[in-house]
């Protein structure tokens, strides 16, 4: 019998394509606006997955034209230091778009000093006047993660009106706004987590199902159901059988392509969108402030 292979949501090809579009933009309004937008990252300790993505993020912004205010901190940074910092980033004019990447070393508390950011230039969309503007469907900065997630659904024209979302993880990064994203385009959606009893009966129900547990492969084919559409978040470093360390998905991904319709890959997928949506975010902030 012939097996049929899922169709692959290319989030690298995408992701071009936006930030294409972004420097259009950019260099269209530039010479009016007079600056170019500005993103700035914070960064603290040595994690090194966490400076390879500050230093993607710094060559995406080159490659449309923002200006990034990249700063690094040691480890032993306290809290009151970070808070002056975004204090300053909130006045500066240059300044369109902040972040704290994650995760911080355990003696600070992330929530807090993401409270401090301006909620006009929270280019993670993560502060709560932003997260409680996606809870009011209002108009705000969103989660970069879960709106490249959207993003790409909306690119291949996937129906999400009345199917049933299923998506693994409750983070406030990714889990929660996907969840009231997928709300918001009026598909009826679940959430499960690490407390979930029976988590196959339910993914197995979903006609979209969005893995974001960060597990390697916790999502095996026999959970799937076939000609569902899959997302993988997930981006996890494991060493394979060899010896040689690579990244992997939430999901199993050979298998589960031989049953989705619609799958995306880790490298290639989620990740790149969720860079294009964060140039997005801060060129948003950029245009707003700049509208008269
Ligand atoms: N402040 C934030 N911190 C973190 C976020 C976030 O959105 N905001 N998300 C992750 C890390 N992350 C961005 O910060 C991120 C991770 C991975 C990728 C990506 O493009 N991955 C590539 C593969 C890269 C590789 O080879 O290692 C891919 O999937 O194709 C982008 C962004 C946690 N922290």
């Amino acid at each position: 019998m012939e097996t049929k292979t899922a169709k692959i949501l290319d989030g690298k090809a995408l992701a071009a394509k936006i930030q294409k579009e972004l420097a259009a933009t950019i260099a269209e309004v530039q010479p009016k606006i007079g600056r170019p937008p500005g993103l700035a990252v914070l960064m603290v300790g040595d994690n090194p997955a966490s400076a390879a993505y500050v230093s993607n993020k710094e060559k995406a912004c080159a490659k449309v034209g923002i200006a990034s205010f990249g700063k690094h901190f040691p480890t032993h940074t306290n809290q009151t230091e970070l808070e002056e910092v975004i204090a300053e980033l909130n006045q500066d004019q240059r300044v369109d778009g902040i972040l704290v990447q994650l995760p911080l070393p355990n003696h600070l508390d992330a929530i807090s000093l993401l409270h401090k950011i301006a909620p006009d230039k929270d280019a993670d969309g993560l502060h709560p006047v932003n997260l409680g503007r996606l809870v009011r469907t209002e108009a705000g900065l969103r989660s970069c993660t879960p709106a490249g997630v959207m993003r790409l659904l909306e690119e291949y024209k996937i129906p999400l009106v009345g199917k049933k979302a299923v998506v693994v993880g409750r983070s406030i990064l990714v889990g929660k706004p996907m969840a009231l994203m997928l709300l918001d385009a009026d598909a009826t959606v679940t959430i499960a987590h690490s407390r979930t009893q029976n988590l196959k009966t339910i993914t197995q129900n979903a006609d979209i199902l969005v893995a974001a547990a960060g597990i390697p492969r916790l999502i095996t084919a026999d959970m799937v159901k076939p000609g569902a559409v899959v997302v993988d978040v997930g981006i996890n470093r494991v060493t394979d059988s060899s010896g040689k360390s690579r990244l992997v998905g939430d999901i199993d991904f050979a298998p589960t392509a031989n049953v989705a319709e619609y799958i995306t890959p880790v490298p290639g997928g989620i990740g790149p969108m969720t860079v294009a949506m964060l140039l997005q975010n801060t060129v948003s902030s950029y245009l707003r402030t700049n509208s008269n």
